[in-house]
Protein backbone atom coordinates (compact mmCIF):
# COMPACT_ATOMS: atom_id res chain seq x y z
CA UNK A 1 0.00 0.00 0.00
CA UNK A 2 1.31 3.65 -0.55
CA UNK A 3 2.36 5.95 2.06
CA UNK A 4 0.31 8.61 0.89
CA UNK A 5 -3.49 8.13 0.55
CA UNK A 6 -6.33 10.37 0.35
CA UNK A 7 -9.84 9.46 1.23
CA UNK A 8 -12.78 11.10 -0.22
CA UNK A 9 -16.34 11.00 1.53
CA UNK A 10 -18.56 12.40 4.15
CA UNK A 11 -16.53 13.64 7.56
CA UNK A 12 -17.14 14.11 10.65
CA UNK A 13 -15.84 16.13 14.04
CA UNK A 14 -16.30 18.30 16.60
CA UNK A 15 -14.73 21.96 16.75
CA UNK A 16 -16.37 22.88 20.14
CA UNK A 17 -19.07 21.23 22.11
CA UNK A 18 -21.82 23.38 19.68
CA UNK A 19 -20.60 22.89 16.45
CA UNK A 20 -20.12 19.42 15.05
CA UNK A 21 -19.64 19.80 11.25
CA UNK A 22 -20.32 16.61 8.41
CA UNK A 23 -18.97 17.27 5.26
CA UNK A 24 -18.24 15.72 2.05
CA UNK A 25 -14.74 16.21 0.92
CA UNK A 26 -11.00 14.80 1.33
CA UNK A 27 -8.19 13.91 4.13
CA UNK A 28 -4.53 13.20 2.96
CA UNK A 29 -2.32 11.00 5.00
CA UNK A 30 1.42 10.70 4.37
CA UNK A 31 3.79 8.28 6.37
CA UNK A 32 0.72 8.11 9.03
CA UNK A 33 0.35 11.98 9.31
CA UNK A 34 -2.72 13.64 8.31
CA UNK A 35 -1.44 16.57 6.03
CA UNK A 36 -4.95 17.39 4.39
CA UNK A 37 -8.28 18.23 4.49
CA UNK A 38 -10.79 20.07 2.67
CA UNK A 39 -14.30 20.28 0.59
CA UNK A 40 -15.04 18.14 -2.35
CA UNK A 41 -14.41 20.84 -4.84
CA UNK A 42 -11.13 21.89 -3.46
CA UNK A 43 -9.87 18.03 -3.79
CA UNK A 44 -11.27 18.33 -7.29
CA UNK A 45 -9.19 21.69 -7.94
CA UNK A 46 -5.88 19.94 -6.28
CA UNK A 47 -6.17 16.48 -8.20
CA UNK A 48 -6.75 18.95 -11.69
CA UNK A 49 -2.99 20.64 -10.83
CA UNK A 50 -1.79 16.81 -10.16
CA UNK A 51 -1.21 17.19 -6.27
CA UNK A 52 -2.43 13.44 -5.48
CA UNK A 53 -0.65 11.93 -8.58
CA UNK A 54 0.90 9.41 -6.58
CA UNK A 55 -1.62 9.38 -3.88
CA UNK A 56 -3.49 6.00 -3.73
CA UNK A 57 -7.30 7.18 -3.90
CA UNK A 58 -10.02 5.62 -1.77
CA UNK A 59 -13.39 6.52 -2.17
CA UNK A 60 -15.93 5.95 1.22
CA UNK A 61 -19.23 3.61 0.57
CA UNK A 62 -21.90 5.71 0.57
CA UNK A 63 -22.75 3.90 4.29
CA UNK A 64 -19.09 5.52 5.62
CA UNK A 65 -17.16 7.84 7.21
CA UNK A 66 -14.37 9.40 8.88
CA UNK A 67 -14.20 11.23 12.09
CA UNK A 68 -11.31 11.33 14.67
CA UNK A 69 -10.65 8.34 16.92
CA UNK A 70 -12.05 8.00 20.48
CA UNK A 71 -10.13 9.02 23.29
CA UNK A 72 -10.84 6.82 26.56
CA UNK A 73 -9.86 9.37 29.57
CA UNK A 74 -9.83 6.59 32.38
CA UNK A 75 -9.73 2.35 32.07
CA UNK A 76 -7.64 -0.04 34.29
CA UNK A 77 -6.25 -2.87 31.88
CA UNK A 78 -5.41 -4.92 34.57
CA UNK A 79 -9.05 -5.02 34.92
CA UNK A 80 -10.13 -6.72 31.77
CA UNK A 81 -10.04 -10.33 32.62
CA UNK A 82 -13.15 -9.31 34.89
CA UNK A 83 -15.00 -7.20 32.49
CA UNK A 84 -18.72 -8.36 32.72
CA UNK A 85 -18.27 -10.02 36.23
CA UNK A 86 -18.62 -9.60 39.95
CA UNK A 87 -20.76 -5.91 40.16
CA UNK A 88 -22.67 -7.30 42.82
CA UNK A 89 -21.24 -5.37 45.53
CA UNK A 90 -20.66 -1.43 45.74
CA UNK A 91 -16.86 0.28 45.19
CA UNK A 92 -15.39 -0.26 48.26
CA UNK A 93 -16.20 -4.04 48.57
CA UNK A 94 -16.15 -4.43 44.92
CA UNK A 95 -12.61 -3.37 45.15
CA UNK A 96 -11.69 -5.89 48.22
CA UNK A 97 -13.27 -8.90 47.27
CA UNK A 98 -12.68 -8.90 43.42
CA UNK A 99 -10.52 -6.18 42.09
CA UNK A 100 -7.41 -6.03 44.55
CA UNK A 101 -7.07 -9.88 44.00
CA UNK A 102 -6.85 -9.65 40.12
CA UNK A 103 -4.72 -6.69 40.18
CA UNK A 104 -2.26 -9.02 42.82
CA UNK A 105 -1.81 -11.98 39.91
CA UNK A 106 0.23 -8.86 37.77
CA UNK A 107 3.61 -8.80 40.13
CA UNK A 108 3.98 -12.15 37.19
CA UNK A 109 4.88 -10.02 34.68
CA UNK A 110 4.57 -12.58 31.44
CA UNK A 111 0.82 -12.90 32.66
CA UNK A 112 0.73 -8.85 32.62
CA UNK A 113 2.44 -8.72 29.45
CA UNK A 114 -0.08 -11.55 27.92
CA UNK A 115 -3.10 -9.41 29.17
CA UNK A 116 -1.90 -6.01 28.00
CA UNK A 117 -1.39 -6.81 25.00
CA UNK A 118 -4.87 -7.80 24.01
CA UNK A 119 -6.73 -5.13 26.25
CA UNK A 120 -4.37 -2.32 23.92
CA UNK A 121 -5.50 -3.64 20.53
CA UNK A 122 -9.23 -4.20 21.57
CA UNK A 123 -9.33 -0.79 21.97
CA UNK A 124 -7.67 0.10 18.93
CA UNK A 125 -10.54 -2.00 17.83
CA UNK A 126 -13.23 -0.39 19.34
CA UNK A 127 -11.36 3.22 17.77
CA UNK A 128 -10.03 4.37 20.82
CA UNK A 129 -6.99 5.76 19.47
CA UNK A 130 -6.19 7.71 22.57
CA UNK A 131 -6.54 5.84 26.15
CA UNK A 132 -5.37 7.15 29.64
CA UNK A 133 -4.84 3.70 31.68
CA UNK A 134 -4.59 2.41 35.46
CA UNK A 135 -2.00 -0.37 35.32
CA UNK A 136 -1.39 -2.23 38.93
CA UNK A 137 1.15 -1.42 41.91
CA UNK A 138 3.36 -3.44 39.92
CA UNK A 139 6.87 -1.75 37.97
CA UNK A 140 7.68 -4.31 35.37
CA UNK A 141 3.85 -5.52 34.49
CA UNK A 142 2.99 -1.57 33.93
CA UNK A 143 5.90 -1.07 31.94
CA UNK A 144 4.56 -4.40 29.61
CA UNK A 145 1.51 -1.95 28.84
CA UNK A 146 3.54 0.87 28.06
CA UNK A 147 5.09 -1.35 25.20
CA UNK A 148 2.24 -2.53 24.04
CA UNK A 149 0.80 0.74 23.70
CA UNK A 150 3.96 1.58 21.62
CA UNK A 151 3.49 -1.77 19.92
CA UNK A 152 0.38 -1.50 18.82
CA UNK A 153 0.49 2.67 18.31
CA UNK A 154 -1.61 3.90 20.27
CA UNK A 155 -1.43 6.97 21.60
CA UNK A 156 -1.51 6.43 25.21
CA UNK A 157 -0.98 8.06 29.00
CA UNK A 158 0.16 5.06 31.40
CA UNK A 159 -0.09 4.61 35.19
CA UNK A 160 1.54 2.97 37.41
CA UNK A 161 -1.31 2.58 40.44
CA UNK A 162 0.55 4.21 44.09
CA UNK A 163 -1.17 2.78 47.10
CA UNK A 164 0.41 3.11 50.50
CA UNK A 165 -2.68 2.07 52.88
CA UNK A 166 -2.91 -1.70 54.14
CA UNK A 167 -5.67 -3.70 52.63
CA UNK A 168 -7.18 -7.33 53.19
CA UNK A 169 -5.05 -8.73 49.92
CA UNK A 170 -2.01 -7.01 50.91
CA UNK A 171 -2.15 -5.14 48.25
CA UNK A 172 0.14 -1.84 48.59
CA UNK A 173 3.53 -0.67 49.11
CA UNK A 174 5.60 1.25 52.01
CA UNK A 175 5.61 5.15 51.28
CA UNK A 176 9.41 5.34 50.15
CA UNK A 177 9.63 1.93 47.90
CA UNK A 178 5.83 3.80 46.01
CA UNK A 179 7.42 6.51 45.86
CA UNK A 180 11.07 5.59 44.23
CA UNK A 181 9.44 2.86 42.66
CA UNK A 182 6.82 5.65 40.71
CA UNK A 183 10.09 7.41 39.84
CA UNK A 184 11.88 5.11 38.30
CA UNK A 185 8.77 4.09 36.12
CA UNK A 186 8.40 7.53 35.11
CA UNK A 187 11.82 7.80 34.16
CA UNK A 188 11.25 4.35 32.43
CA UNK A 189 8.93 5.65 30.32
CA UNK A 190 10.05 8.95 29.31
CA UNK A 191 13.60 7.10 28.42
CA UNK A 192 11.20 4.91 25.95
CA UNK A 193 11.50 8.31 23.66
CA UNK A 194 7.84 7.81 22.29
CA UNK A 195 5.77 10.15 21.02
CA UNK A 196 2.55 8.84 21.34
CA UNK A 197 3.24 7.67 25.05
CA UNK A 198 3.54 9.15 28.13
CA UNK A 199 3.53 8.39 32.06
CA UNK A 200 0.82 9.71 34.53
CA UNK A 201 1.27 9.48 38.17
CA UNK A 202 -1.66 7.97 39.73
CA UNK A 203 -2.29 7.78 43.41
CA UNK A 204 -5.15 5.17 43.49
CA UNK A 205 -7.87 7.36 45.50
CA UNK A 206 -7.62 8.98 48.97
CA UNK A 207 -8.79 5.73 50.48
CA UNK A 208 -5.50 3.90 49.19
CA UNK A 209 -2.97 6.74 49.96
CA UNK A 210 -1.90 9.13 52.48
CA UNK A 211 -1.64 12.64 52.44
CA UNK A 212 2.59 11.83 52.33
CA UNK A 213 2.23 9.54 49.13
CA UNK A 214 -0.33 12.04 47.50
CA UNK A 215 2.27 15.19 48.32
CA UNK A 216 5.13 12.90 47.15
CA UNK A 217 3.49 11.76 44.15
CA UNK A 218 2.49 15.21 43.04
CA UNK A 219 5.87 16.71 43.77
CA UNK A 220 7.04 13.64 40.90
CA UNK A 221 4.44 15.04 38.62
CA UNK A 222 5.67 18.48 38.45
CA UNK A 223 9.22 17.22 38.55
CA UNK A 224 8.61 15.77 34.77
CA UNK A 225 5.76 17.30 33.95
CA UNK A 226 3.38 14.89 33.56
CA UNK A 227 -0.27 14.08 34.13
CA UNK A 228 -1.91 12.81 37.24
CA UNK A 229 -4.99 11.07 37.44
CA UNK A 230 -7.01 9.52 40.50
CA UNK A 231 -10.90 8.90 41.31
CA UNK A 232 -13.22 11.13 43.21
CA UNK A 233 -16.47 11.20 44.89
CA UNK A 234 -17.48 8.21 42.88
CA UNK A 235 -19.65 6.58 45.81
CA UNK A 236 -20.96 7.84 48.52
CA UNK A 237 -19.46 5.42 51.43
CA UNK A 238 -16.33 6.80 49.67
CA UNK A 239 -16.95 10.22 50.22
CA UNK A 240 -17.82 9.32 53.77
CA UNK A 241 -14.76 7.18 54.77
CA UNK A 242 -12.61 9.94 52.88
CA UNK A 243 -14.27 13.00 55.23
CA UNK A 244 -14.01 10.67 58.22
CA UNK A 245 -10.23 9.33 57.96
CA UNK A 246 -8.96 12.84 56.54
CA UNK A 247 -9.94 14.90 59.78
CA UNK A 248 -9.93 18.81 59.60
CA UNK A 249 -10.79 18.56 55.40
CA UNK A 250 -14.09 19.56 54.51
CA UNK A 251 -14.26 18.38 50.98
CA UNK A 252 -13.00 15.10 49.18
CA UNK A 253 -11.57 17.88 46.22
CA UNK A 254 -9.51 19.87 49.41
CA UNK A 255 -7.92 16.41 50.30
CA UNK A 256 -5.64 16.41 46.44
CA UNK A 257 -5.99 20.25 46.65
CA UNK A 258 -3.93 20.36 49.82
CA UNK A 259 -1.59 17.61 48.50
CA UNK A 260 -1.14 19.70 44.81
CA UNK A 261 -2.61 16.93 42.74
CA UNK A 262 -5.23 19.53 41.49
CA UNK A 263 -3.82 21.06 38.07
CA UNK A 264 -4.50 21.00 35.12
CA UNK A 265 -2.88 17.82 34.09
CA UNK A 266 -4.78 16.39 36.35
CA UNK A 267 -7.84 13.60 35.34
CA UNK A 268 -10.24 12.47 37.81
CA UNK A 269 -12.60 9.77 37.50
CA UNK A 270 -16.21 9.86 38.53
CA UNK A 271 -17.00 13.48 40.36
CA UNK A 272 -20.15 12.22 40.37
CA UNK A 273 -20.96 14.26 44.19
CA UNK A 274 -18.71 17.27 43.35
CA UNK A 275 -20.49 20.29 45.11
CA UNK A 276 -20.58 23.78 43.13
CA UNK A 277 -17.74 24.74 45.09
CA UNK A 278 -15.78 22.18 44.33
CA UNK A 279 -16.90 22.42 40.60
CA UNK A 280 -15.39 26.15 40.63
CA UNK A 281 -12.28 24.90 42.28
CA UNK A 282 -11.85 21.86 39.59
CA UNK A 283 -12.74 24.54 36.43
CA UNK A 284 -10.22 27.39 37.86
CA UNK A 285 -7.17 24.67 38.44
CA UNK A 286 -7.91 23.27 34.72
CA UNK A 287 -8.50 19.58 36.29
CA UNK A 288 -10.82 17.59 33.80
CA UNK A 289 -13.32 14.88 34.61
CA UNK A 290 -13.68 11.65 33.23
CA UNK A 291 -17.08 10.79 32.99
CA UNK A 292 -17.54 6.88 33.20
CA UNK A 293 -21.76 6.24 33.02
CA UNK A 294 -21.04 2.87 32.85
CA UNK A 295 -19.11 2.16 35.60
CA UNK A 296 -21.35 4.75 37.66
CA UNK A 297 -24.78 2.64 36.90
CA UNK A 298 -22.77 -0.94 36.89
CA UNK A 299 -21.62 -0.11 40.60
CA UNK A 300 -25.05 1.66 41.48
CA UNK A 301 -22.59 4.23 42.49
CA UNK A 302 -25.28 7.23 41.22
CA UNK A 303 -25.72 9.40 38.12
CA UNK A 304 -22.69 12.35 37.31
CA UNK A 305 -25.13 15.58 36.34
CA UNK A 306 -22.28 15.93 33.95
CA UNK A 307 -24.16 19.40 32.50
CA UNK A 308 -24.29 21.21 35.71
CA UNK A 309 -20.07 19.74 35.08
CA UNK A 310 -20.50 21.78 31.76
CA UNK A 311 -22.10 24.64 32.93
CA UNK A 312 -19.70 25.05 35.77
CA UNK A 313 -16.64 24.85 32.94
CA UNK A 314 -15.18 22.05 33.82
CA UNK A 315 -13.61 20.02 30.89
CA UNK A 316 -15.18 16.54 30.73
CA UNK A 317 -13.62 13.42 28.33
CA UNK A 318 -15.79 9.58 28.91
CA UNK A 319 -14.51 6.92 30.10
CA UNK A 320 -15.05 3.14 29.87
CA UNK A 321 -13.46 2.39 33.71
CA UNK A 322 -13.43 -1.14 33.04
CA UNK A 323 -14.17 -3.45 35.07
CA UNK A 324 -16.61 -1.17 37.19
CA UNK A 325 -17.77 -0.52 33.58
CA UNK A 326 -18.60 -3.66 31.78
CA UNK A 327 -17.84 -2.47 28.31
CA UNK A 328 -14.64 -1.36 26.29
CA UNK A 329 -16.21 1.36 23.88
CA UNK A 330 -16.23 4.67 23.38
CA UNK A 331 -19.01 4.52 21.56
CA UNK A 332 -21.23 2.35 24.46
CA UNK A 333 -20.08 5.24 26.70
CA UNK A 334 -21.40 7.83 24.13
CA UNK A 335 -24.86 6.34 24.38
CA UNK A 336 -24.75 5.53 27.87
CA UNK A 337 -23.66 9.52 28.54
CA UNK A 338 -26.66 10.39 26.84
CA UNK A 339 -29.17 7.81 28.67
CA UNK A 340 -27.84 8.90 32.33
CA UNK A 341 -28.02 12.46 31.73
CA UNK A 342 -31.76 11.83 30.30
CA UNK A 343 -32.48 10.05 33.57
CA UNK A 344 -31.47 13.31 35.37
CA UNK A 345 -33.97 15.23 33.16
CA UNK A 346 -36.60 12.26 34.38
CA UNK A 347 -35.93 12.59 37.99
CA UNK A 348 -36.99 16.89 37.51
CA UNK A 349 -33.31 18.37 36.98
CA UNK A 350 -34.04 20.63 33.41
CA UNK A 351 -31.91 20.15 30.79
CA UNK A 352 -29.77 18.07 32.01
CA UNK A 353 -29.75 15.70 28.80
CA UNK A 354 -26.87 15.62 26.74
CA UNK A 355 -27.55 15.14 23.02
CA UNK A 356 -25.69 13.15 20.24
CA UNK A 357 -23.59 15.86 19.13
CA UNK A 358 -22.49 16.84 22.34
CA UNK A 359 -21.29 13.12 23.49
CA UNK A 360 -19.90 12.77 20.22
CA UNK A 361 -17.99 15.81 21.13
CA UNK A 362 -16.94 14.41 24.88
CA UNK A 363 -15.62 11.01 23.48
CA UNK A 364 -13.36 12.69 21.32
CA UNK A 365 -12.38 16.57 21.46
CA UNK A 366 -13.44 16.62 25.18
CA UNK A 367 -10.97 13.85 25.90
CA UNK A 368 -8.39 14.89 24.05
CA UNK A 369 -8.46 18.27 25.92
CA UNK A 370 -8.01 16.20 29.47
CA UNK A 371 -4.91 13.98 28.10
CA UNK A 372 -3.55 16.52 25.31
CA UNK A 373 0.81 16.93 26.46
CA UNK A 374 0.55 21.32 26.60
CA UNK A 375 1.96 22.27 30.07
N1 LIG B 1 -14.44 2.25 39.49
C1 LIG B 1 -13.33 2.22 40.21
N2 LIG B 1 -13.20 3.06 41.22
C2 LIG B 1 -12.07 3.01 41.95
N3 LIG B 1 -11.69 3.77 42.99
C3 LIG B 1 -10.48 3.30 43.36
N4 LIG B 1 -10.08 2.29 42.58
C4 LIG B 1 -11.05 2.09 41.68
C5 LIG B 1 -11.21 1.17 40.61
O1 LIG B 1 -10.37 0.32 40.32
N5 LIG B 1 -12.38 1.27 39.91
ZN1 LIG C 1 -11.45 3.73 37.71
Amino acid sequence: MSDKIVFIGVLASSNSIQDLKAFRGYLCIENGVITGVGANETFEDLKGKGKFDDFQIQYLEPNQFLMPGFVDCHTHAPQFPNIGLGLDRPLLEWLDKYTFPLESRYKDVEFAAKVYDRVVQRLLQNGTTTACYFGTLHKEGSLELAKSAIKHKQRALVGKVSMNIKNDAGYYNATRKELNETEEFVQCILHYKNELVQPVVTPRFAVSCDTELMSGLSQIARKYDCHIQSHISENRKEIEHVLKYFSGYQTYSEVYDRSGILTKKCIMAHAVYLSEKEMEVFARKGVSVAHCPASNTRLRSGLCPVRKLLNNNVVVGLGTDVSGGDSASILDAVRRTMDVSTHLEFQGNPEHAINWREAFYLATLGGSHSVESGS
